[in-house]
């Protein structure tokens, strides 16, 4: 029983503590009677874009209160204790008894029963904003436990635009000494990704993206599914940083080559864990039958760049189709519902297709070896999809803007180039 004295306590707090963020390019609309429930990875910022939110929905702070149950002071906090922090705000705030109001309610998973409070406050009118670790509350499972009273908005890591806001570069001005800074900022997030964190203190970004990484593991996957057989799973987690594209059966024969004992249905559920944490993502194929879906295996993305590097990946053209992966992310389009990978009917592989508006190519660079493999997959997958939309994304720029191809126009951009027009 947490007591009113402590609630007073710990609602003043909050009202006065004062948070310096940089604003995040995500639009959000808080819909009456439903509570808005922000999403993401671990790290990915989703306490500071409560505030964020907390300054757009109520800069006053008049009607409006915000709690972070990880607070000590609120441990074994219940339903039956979130009902005693209205009535202590109503009486501190002197607020008349049901005047609406906006509850900011951060790491609220930690509340036994919690749902009942929210959908409590929400049938009284009040509007709710909340966010749930993945550690044990997944977005799919908050949907379920407010029984559709919920919408979600997906939180990651910066955005590269969002980066280059941050590092002042978002105006691209003339002059090679800007272009030069431009590149800089472009490939510190090929290499080291775009944790808020990172960017901020980028003298330390070794050591973060280690805890990023041992958090994820320990908390969101070993503790929350029990997980016994930790070598399994560190290997599996090195192994799909290193694959660029496989399968249960392939990722199983290689470990069982290396002596690492585990058995199909529990590396299936090892990858289902790692995707739920939101950290790895398989990338499915876009085809229709299920059984030629499982036969081209998927292709494994992770939420960030620094988390490729740090596990070891160096290979250039793997990490430029991850950050290109990433901005997708961050488009809001959902992997394996809104995008895909695509293989064409002569086995072409388009790396990313937006279904009835899109494909994308990534290559390191264009060059006459590889030049007739990726586009011509490109255009092989255009005609059979019926999509005009067709772009190369590269890092290294060559004279060549469009190619043209089958009848077809392929646009050739840079990944800086890319990230402007989305
Ligand atoms: N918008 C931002 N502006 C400035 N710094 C930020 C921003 N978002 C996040 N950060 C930095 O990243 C750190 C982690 O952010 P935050 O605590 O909001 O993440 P989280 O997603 O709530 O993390 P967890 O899942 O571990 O609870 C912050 O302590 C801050 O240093």
């Amino acid at each position: 029983m947490i007591e009113r004295a402590t609630w007073e306590e710990v609602i003043s707090d909050y009202l006065e503590l004062r948070v310096e963020y940089t604003r995040r390019e995500i639009e959000v609309r808080l819909p009456r009677s439903r509570a808005l429930a922000i999403v993401g990875p671990r790290r990915a910022g989703k306490t500071f874009f409560l505030f964020q939110l907390w300054d757009e929905l109520d800069p006053e702070r008049g009607r409006s209160l915000y709690v972070n149950f990880e607070d000590p002071r609120l441990m074994g906090a219940t339903a039956e204790d979130l009902m005693e922090m209205l009535r202590s705000y109503y009486s501190l705030m002197s607020v008349p008894k049901g005047e609406k109001l906006l509850f900011l309610l951060d790491e609220v998973q930690v509340v036994e029963g919690w749902e009942r409070f929210v959908r409590y406050a929400l049938d009284m009118g009040h509007r709710v904003v909340l966010t749930g670790s993945s550690s044990k509350l997944l977005s799919k499972e908050i949907a379920t436990v407010l029984r559709g009273r919920a919408i979600t908005v997906n939180l990651y890591p910066f955005s590269l635009s969002e980066v280059l806001r941050v590092k002042g570069l978002e105006k691209t001005l003339p002059g090679l000494e800007a272009r030069g800074k431009l590149l800089g900022a472009v490939r510190e997030c090929l290499e080291w990704g775009s944790y808020p964190e990172v960017v901020f203190q980028p003298e330390l970004r070794r050591e973060i993206l280690r805890e990023i990484l041992d958090v994820t593991i320990y908390r969101d996957v070993v503790e929350r599914w029990r997980v016994d057989n930790l070598k399994a799973l560190r290997f599996l987690f090195k192994l799909l940083a290193s694959s660029s594209h496989t399968s249960i059966t392939k990722l199983h024969s290689t470990m069982k080559s290396l002596g690492i004992a585990v058995g199909k249905p529990t590396l299936a559920n090892y990858v289902e864990y790692l995707s739920d944490a939101l950290v790895v993502f398989p990338l499915r194929a876009h085809v229709k039958s299920e059984k030629k879906k499982e036969l081209l295996g998927f292709k494994p993305y992770f939420v960030d760049n620094g988390l490729l590097h740090v596990l070891g990946v160096s290979d250039r053209g793997r990490l430029l189709e991850n950050l290109v992966f990433t901005e997708l992310l961050k488009r809001d389009l959902t992997p394996n519902e809104d995008f895909f990978f695509y293989v064409t009917g002569g086995g072409g592989e388009v790396d990313f297709i937006i279904p009835g508006e899109e494909l994308v190519q990534v290559s390191w660079k264009l060059h006459p070896e590889n030049r007739e493999r990726e586009l011509s997959a490109l255009i092989e997958a255009s005609a059979e999809t019926g999509i005009r939309e067709l772009t190369v994304v590269t890092w290294e720029k060559g004279k060549e803007r469009i190619a043209k191809l089958g009848g077809r126009v392929i646009r050739l951009l840079s990944v800086e180039e890319w990230i402007k027009k989305g």
